[in-house]
């Protein structure tokens, strides 16, 4: 008998109502002849409500008393649910995290799935009933309660549908499917009928909140496809699998986070393992970092900028302060009013030209960029929050993404390809629940390294600088711009070394249109790429780089980082030793491909 796993989240269990129609879904999918697990999310914006409620006794509550009280609101929609099953007439159970033995480390409010019990849901089903998971829950080995980090009933949904061998898992909510991007935002964005994991995971840590992040690094992980649909109609909604909607576009969505800090230390010591003393410590608090930018220095010195979400910013400005009192940084700076605009798509790493037709369409707009990150398949800039919303419109237009390509799939099928239902595997699967997967780790010896320092940083000047290198038909590679000094900004890229001697000299052309700005670079530079799943979400991962690295005395020049990859530029003759201590640090996580 197939297996369905149908998540309800929190609008589409809003109110009792609500709950009826959601558990009509459930009860007609059964007598469709399915086992049915439902995973269901506090009501409405309950957890909203609760976090308020803890902020009016304490300013900095416990997190482990956090969890004790936010898994209150799955509670109450879970009884409810089977409830409203009952009394339409059919059988239903429903379970706390703790009663499924959803084990979980002991981060509070940020917890990460050790393993899953399957024997009583399974038994419950096979013995008729529909079984209703509480979202976003755990519990730990000291059977503290945890939770999962906001959103995370998608999580729970995808674990259980890999570990339960579910045939489908329907992600029902009160949009019908995902957008190009966040339909309550920007109103002409276009729903795709599919999506790839791996655009849908960027997407999702970029600020799609339609899908929780750690969701799709289950999903793909244990190829689960996984089926996006509203529970107010019976529109087909979106398939995310593992290819995207398109082979002919370079972009397939556009995201934004609008409450994003950005902190800059500047004038470090551009020494191995700078990085390491700062991001351990960020990592120690359990803060995913995000856009990291570092320069190559001048005078022995070198600018990193990051960002964190707006409000991990005090946590985070503590963990700063103490990195500093090692790495004596000339200055620290940081604004918490950015915001951070990207768009992603796998056609981006082969087709050419998206970088600079992004900062061209930005320009046009006279917006002014802060920062430009990008790694194989997406491209961020941070712009001021006021400039947030024109700059995602203007992007979304650029590439005409409410516009559907003649190879879109005109159907949406979520039926799972089954794979073997092996008791070894999924015994494994147990086991390896959230650990961080490696799948290659890369030496690519042909880069060159380029940088402009001191240009003006005012709108423009990234597209022109970027409009110059490609009208010599140069394909760039890892861009990363970094906030400057005195109102100035850096501008940092690689290209095939092929093309240093074109890519300077343009660059040399341009430096001299404006009128300010030095050129340099390095001809013999080789980019180090660990990729995998989680590699933010992991907060380690950047620290066990970055030790590896330092350990074996290489120095990083430029580091750019996304959910499935992260690229370090070092110098070619430190590629060989660099790729061997990755290799060696990685080894335990690293997946035979
Ligand atoms: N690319 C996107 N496609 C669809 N919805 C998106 C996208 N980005 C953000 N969203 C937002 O995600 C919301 C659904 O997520 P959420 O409110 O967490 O729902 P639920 O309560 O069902 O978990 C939508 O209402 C929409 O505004
Ligand atoms: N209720 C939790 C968990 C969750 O995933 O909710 P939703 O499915 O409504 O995003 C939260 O608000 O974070």
């Amino acid at each position: 008998m197939s297996l369905i796993v149908q998540k309800f989240g929190g609008t589409s269990v809003a109110d009792c109502e609500k709950i009826v129609s959601a558990a009509r879904k459930a009860i007609r999918a059964q007598r469709e002849g399915h086992q049915v697990v439902m995973v269901v999310s506090a009501m409405g914006k309950n957890t909203d409500v609760l976090v308020d409620l803890a902020q009016q006794v304490s300013d900095n509550p416990p997190a482990r008393e956090m969890d004790m009280l936010l898994s209150t609101g799955e509670q109450v929609s879970v009884a409810l649910m089977a409830m409203a099953i009952d009394a339409l007439g059919s059988k239903a159970v429903s379970l706390t995290g703790a009663q499924i033995g959803i084990r979980t480390d002991s981060t509070h409010t940020k917890a990460r799935i050790r393993s899953i019990e399957t024997s009583r849901v399974k038994q419950l089903l096979d013995e008729g009933n529909i079984v209703i998971a509480a979202g976003f829950q755990g519990i730990d080995e000291n059977l503290n309660i945890t939770t999962l980090g906001r959103g995370g009933s998608d999580t729970t949904a995808v674990a259980l549908a890999a570990v339960l061998d579910a045939d489908s898992c329907e992600i029902y909510t009160d949009v019908d499917g995902v957008y190009t991007t966040d339909p309550r935002v920007l109103p002409d964005a276009r729903r795709v009928p599919q999506i790839a994991y791996d655009e849908m995971l960027e997407l999702a840590s970029l600020g799609a909140g339609v899908m929780h992040s750690r969701s799709i690094e289950f999903a793909k992980k244990f190829g689960v496809p996984i089926h996006v649909r509203s529970s107010f109609t019976d529109v087909p909604g979106t398939l995310i699998v593992h290819d995207p909607e398109s082979k002919t576009r370079p972009v397939s969505g556009a995201a934004i986070t609008k409450k994003e800090a950005r902190i800059t230390l500047e004038g470090i010591p551009d020494e191995p393992g700078v990085s390491l003393e700062l991001f351990r410590r960020i990592a120690a608090k359990a803060i995913s970092v995000d856009m990291i930018v570092q320069n190559i220095s001048k005078d022995g010195k070198a600018n990193i900028s990051f960002t964190v979400p707006q409000n991990e910013l005090k946590v985070t400005l503590d963990a700063v302060k103490q990195a500093s009192e090692l790495l004596q940084p000339e200055n620290i700076t940081y604004d918490d009013h950015v915001s951070k605009v990207s768009v992603v798509g796998l056609g981006m790493a082969t087709l050419p030209g998206v970088a600079n037709k992004m900062f061209r369409v930005l320009s046009e707009e006279g917006i002014n960029i802060q920062a430009i990150s990008t790694s194989e398949i997406k491209i961020s800039v941070l712009v001021s929050q006021a400039d947030a919303q024109r700059a995602l419109q203007a992007v979304h237009n650029g590439f005409e993404l409410d516009i559907t390509p003649e190879d879109s799939p005109t159907e949406v099928s979520s039926v799972r390809v089954r794979d073997v239902t092996d008791p070894a595997i999924v015994v494994q699967r147990l086991r390896e629940m959230e650990d961080l997967a490696i799948d290659d780790i890369e030496l690519d010896r042909s880069q060159a390294l380029l940088l402009v320092r001191r240009v003006p940083d005012r709108p423009g000047i990234a597209a022109q600088v970027f409009d110059a290198v490609a009208s010599k038909g140069i394909n760039i590679d890892v861009i990363i711009q970094n906030v400057g000094r005195d109102d100035c900004a850096n501008v940092s890229f690689t290209c095939p070394a092929s093309d240093y001697e074109k890519a300077y000299a343009a660059l040399e052309e341009v430096v001299a249109e404006m009128g300010e700005g030095e050129v340099e670079g390095n001809r013999e530079a080789a980019k180090l790429t660990v990729s995998g799943i989680g590699l933010r979400s992991h907060t380690g991962v950047g620290v066990r780089m970055f030790k590896a690295l330092s350990s074996a005395g290489i120095n990083v020049d430029l580091i750019s980082t996304s959910e499935v990859r992260v690229n370090v530029i070092v110098d070619e003759d430190e590629g060989e030793p660099g790729l061997k201590a990755l290799q060696a640090a990685f080894k335990d996580v690293l997946l035979d491909t």
